[in-house]
């Protein structure tokens, strides 16, 4: 593993109204980590994705990205090459063929023209027929994305993500709506992707258990703050009990 940074959080903090939602977060990720953000409901996981992602602004502290701030990225070109996003709605457009979907990693590369040819024509198509080889989906690029599986759905984005090959990779619940053999496969696949391009991975998960299975740290977010930060071998069953027990969050 390099020793490069890519994401460094000083003391992040986000309200919504009176409403903290990160308080006071630091820590910093090095190129190639494979780390999964596991903690209850409201703990915090979407909000610091958006946040690292430029989606939503911070009240405080500063996050670095590949060790510039946040803000001196534009939208657009560089930005795309750092940092690429994965949902659990996919964001793909269903009536279009699976191989304009994931031509859609170029996007942010190609200018406007391009990209409207592209979908008479489509531009560049080996970079997207060897990512859907490598994601299992080869002999679909031109099916209705809309007519595939949620599995294969989730391929496409990932596929879909190795075209545009951003350097860290962050991924809200991406198994979340899929059965549990459809989701090991899918983090399995994504998760060697991510090791071979030595691209940095920030996943939130509800599954401690693909966290242990896929990931080489845990970071978990308990009430907007750091609960814990290990290295995935020392995440001990007790401190699993402590991070989802009931009572210390007021529910019962
Ligand atoms: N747009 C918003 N407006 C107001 N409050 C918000 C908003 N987004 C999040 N919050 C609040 O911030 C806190 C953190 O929410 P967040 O969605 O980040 O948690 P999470 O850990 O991702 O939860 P889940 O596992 O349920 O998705 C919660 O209390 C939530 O209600």
């Amino acid at each position: 593993m390099s020793s490069k940074t890519m994401i460094e959080a000083k003391n992040i903090t986000k309200h919504f109204e009176r409403k903290i939602a990160l308080s006071s977060l630091s820590f910093s990720i090095k190129q190639g980590e494979l780390v999964a953000l596991i903690g209850p409901s409201g703990a915090g996981k979407t909000t610091l994705l958006n946040s690292i992602a430029g989606l939503v602004p911070l009240q405080g502290g500063e996050l670095l990205i590949d060790s510039l701030p946040l803000a001196d990225y534009k939208r657009g070109k560089k930005f795309a090459k750092k940092i690429g996003v994965i949902r659990q709605q996919f964001d793909l457009i269903g009536p279009l063929a699976v191989i304009h979907n994931v031509l859609a990693g170029k996007l942010s590369q190609w200018g406007l023209i391009k990209s409207l040819i592209s979908l008479l024509v489509p531009q560049e198509k080996e970079s997207a027929l060897t990512a859907l080889n490598r994601v299992g989906l080869g002999d679909k690029p031109y099916e209705i994305t809309a007519t595939l599986s949620g599995g294969e759905q989730q391929r496409v984005a990932m596929a879909r993500l190795m075209v545009q090959n951003p350097e860290i990779i962050l991924a809200d619940e991406p198994v979340a709506s899929l059965d549990p053999a459809r989701a090991d496969d899918v983090l399995s696949i994504l998760t060697k992707i991510v090791s071979e391009e030595n691209q940095t991975l920030v996943a939130s998960l509800h599954s401690v258990e693909y966290a242990r299975k896929y990931f080489t740290r845990i970071i978990s977010l308990k009430n907007g703050e750091i609960f814990f930060d290990l290295p995935t071998e020392k995440v001990s069953d007790e401190l699993l009990h402590e991070l989802y027990k009931l009572k210390e969050q007021g529910l019962i």
